[in-house]
């Protein structure tokens, strides 16, 4: 088995004269629950997207389970699940369809499709609302559906950008369990998400990323050291100086 489930080597990526990821290298072991982390801008999802195969990196090279992903996009891919940030889904279909059709075009049975569909739906608590168009979902169920069909296939490694945004506690609480089973069960998962106090508790591993440099990266402890993660990140990052605020929103004070 391969020991590195994501391994990042020097990924760099230029908008204009826009240094959006900065010479990127990072190791995300198997069996990892890997949390990305970095202010707005950072450079995240440039990173995941050039990762999973979404976006042709300038420079660099990333391997999913030891295959490089621009080299043999397809053989990388078969062993990841994406939920990628702002990428539209097939929105005609409804909920159900729009997973089963996930799982066909990974070359699955259908039988199997099915039963794996229905499950999903259960655990994302869509089960009633597989038969909506996906274009008439919330955010929250755009997510969970995204997910679903990230994960219907089984891969052996997850990439989810921000997979707790918009999503409500309960079936936060939900998917955590889900993602939690999957990585003691030999699964690996990277995550990119802006709480704090989620990825402490949820992942065992870390990368800070800021102005597209990785400033960290290692075990959630190694990195926090005896600090709370949020309290080493605002460390790293920086930000807080500027904290005289805008005199003029007082209104109070006119
Ligand atoms: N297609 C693009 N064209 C031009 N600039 C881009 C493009 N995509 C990203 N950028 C710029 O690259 C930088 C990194 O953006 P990115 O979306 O990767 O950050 P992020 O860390 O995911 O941010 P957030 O946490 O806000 O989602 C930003 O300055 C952004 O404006």
């Amino acid at each position: 088995m391969n020991q590195i489930a994501l391994d990042i080597r020097g990924l760099a990526k230029q908008f204009g004269p826009k240094v959006a990821v900065d010479n990127v290298s990072l190791q995300v072991p198997s069996g990892s629950f890997y949390g990305l982390v970095g202010p707005n801008g950072a450079g995240k999802t440039t990173m995941l997207s050039m990762a999973t195969g979404l976006l042709r990196p300038d420079a660099g090279q990333a391997l999913v389970n030891g295959v490089d992903i621009w080299a043999d996009p397809q053989a990388a891919k078969a062993t990841m699940g994406v939920l990628a940030d702002g990428v539209r889904q097939f929105d005609r279909l409804t909920g159900r369809q729009l997973v089963t059709y996930s799982g066909l075009l990974r070359g699955m049975e259908r039988a199997e499709v099915t039963d794996r569909t229905e499950d999903l739906l259960r655990v994302m608590d869509l089960s009633d609302d597989g038969d909506k168009l996906v274009v008439d979902y919330s955010a929250g169920m755009t997510k969970k559906i995204s997910l679903a069909t990230a994960m219907i296939h089984s891969p052996k490694l997850l990439v989810l950008d921000e997979p707790f945004e918009a999503v409500d506690p309960v079936s936060a609480a939900n998917i955590r369990d889900i993602l939690n089973d999957y990585v003691k069960f030999g699964g690996t998962v990277i995550v990119s998400s802006h709480v704090m106090d989620l990825v402490q508790r949820m992942c065992t591993h870390v990368a800070v990323i800021a102005g597209g440099v990785l400033k960290a990266q290692g075990s959630v402890d190694e990195v926090r050291g005896e600090m709370t993660l949020e309290d080493r990140f605002v460390d790293l990052v920086g930000g807080r100086a500027n904290n005289e605020g805008l005199s003029w929103l007082r209104t109070s004070s006119n």
